[in-house]
């Protein structure tokens, strides 16, 4: 597993070997991962992995059995002690938006401030329903707005009490798909501007990628890789990762030096070393990016699926029973189901795993 090195940082959130769950059953494993001040990191993974869990762990729901979770270095959770959620300093976006539908979106934005009066009230909502672009829906009611709208004064109110971090769960996949990509990117910018980290659970990588600084990929309670983006999709630690993250698939091959693989795409050169001897059977990540139209290769593998897509098309493509594998052209090089077509390797990234590892 990689996980950061939390000493020596000034660390905003810190969570450090956590383990919990539901009624004696650890459900989450030694999980540990760190964000600095102003990122937005992510909990990446499939359906039943454990995002959720962790998130009601940092959001005070859940005690732990294991581990600490340290908020500007003060630990808000140990097993036994459990800093109560509205004492965290903490704000939750929820799937639901879960607004009040009896009030206005201003009351419903300054439902959780206190001590201000009304003016002032009124002022400081204005000043974020301005941040959020909802400034001329102010008196409208919930039942009013469209669901892009409402999410955006969900997380008004999650701001207004000026939280150190902002919990988001699956903030955006009530929404049709144009939609999710607008208001993830918005919500970043948003964040951005006003300095406020944020854990984003989802299980959509595209979100992940375009909205996170930061991303944990999850299996099985555990954290199997937290990166930056980049570093998930072309430097990704183990199969799990590389297939979970990103299109693309393994094709067999062989060392025959460290940085060097045959396979029946022919050698493939590599930007890093592996320590196994020649002669290694591996599998070779191929990401359909790794793979270019070329009219003076000789490699021509056969068309035996093919995607339209608008602006690109997916094909994949077949050498041999064992080897098949993805590759995307811009969509004027148009190929037909059983035409051979003249391709080669070009990959900046090789990702290999030892065979049956
Ligand atoms: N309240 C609960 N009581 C018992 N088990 C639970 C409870 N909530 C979740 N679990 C179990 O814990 C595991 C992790 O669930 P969790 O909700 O954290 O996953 P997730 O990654 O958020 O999944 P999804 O993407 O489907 O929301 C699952 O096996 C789930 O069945």
């Amino acid at each position: 597993m990689s996980s950061p090195d939390t000493t020596a940082h000034n660390w905003l959130l810190e969570v450090n070997n956590l383990t919990c769950g539901y009624g004696g059953d650890a459900v989450v494993k030694d999980v540990n991962f760190a964000l600095s001040h102003g990122d937005i990191g992510c909990l990446l993974g499939p359906s039943g992995c454990g995002k959720s869990t962790i998130l009601r762990a940092l959001a005070g729901f859940l005690p732990l059995t294991g581990g600490e979770i340290r908020l500007q270095s003060q630990p808000i959770s140990l097993p036994g002690r459990t800093l109560a959620p509205e004492k965290r300093r903490i704000g939750m976006v929820f799937q639901d938006y879960a607004l009040f539908p009896h009030l206005s979106i201003v009351d419903n934005v300054g439902f959780g401030l206190r001590g201000l009066d009304k003016a002032d009230k009124r002022h400081k909502v204005m000043e974020l329903l301005h941040v959020v672009h909802l400034q001329d829906l102010a008196d409208n009611y919930p039942h009013e707005l469209s669901g892009g709208q409402q999410q955006r004064v969900a997380l008004a109110r999650a701001l207004a009490p000026e939280p150190t971090l902002i919990l988001l769960d699956e903030p955006f996949s009530n929404l049709d798909t144009d939609l999710r990509r607008r208001l993830s990117l918005d919500v970043r910018e948003i964040l951005k501007t006003l300095g406020i980290s944020a854990i984003l659970v989802t299980h959509d990588q595209q979100e992940a990628f375009a909205m996170c600084d930061q991303v944990a990929v999850l299996q099985n309670g555990r954290i199997q890789q937290w990166d930056v983006p980049y570093n998930l999709y072309h430097e990704p630690v183990n199969r799990f990762v590389a297939s979970f993250v990103g299109q693309g698939g393994f094709i067999p091959g062989k060392t025959v030096g460290p940085d060097i693989i045959e396979s029946e795409l022919g050698i493939i050169h590599g930007n890093r070393a592996y320590k196994w001897p020649s002669g290694t059977l591996v599998d070779v990540l191929i990401r359909p990016d790794d793979i270019v139209y070329d009219e003076a290769s000789d490699l021509r593998p056969k068309v035996v699926e093919k995607t339209f897509a608008g602006t690109s098309t997916l094909y994949r493509f077949r050498c041999s029973e064992d080897t098949e594998f993805e590759a995307l052209f811009r969509s004027h090089l148009d190929f037909h189901l059983g035409e051979t077509v003249p391709v080669r390797v070009e990959a900046d990234h090789l990702i290999a795993f030892e065979r049956n590892s």
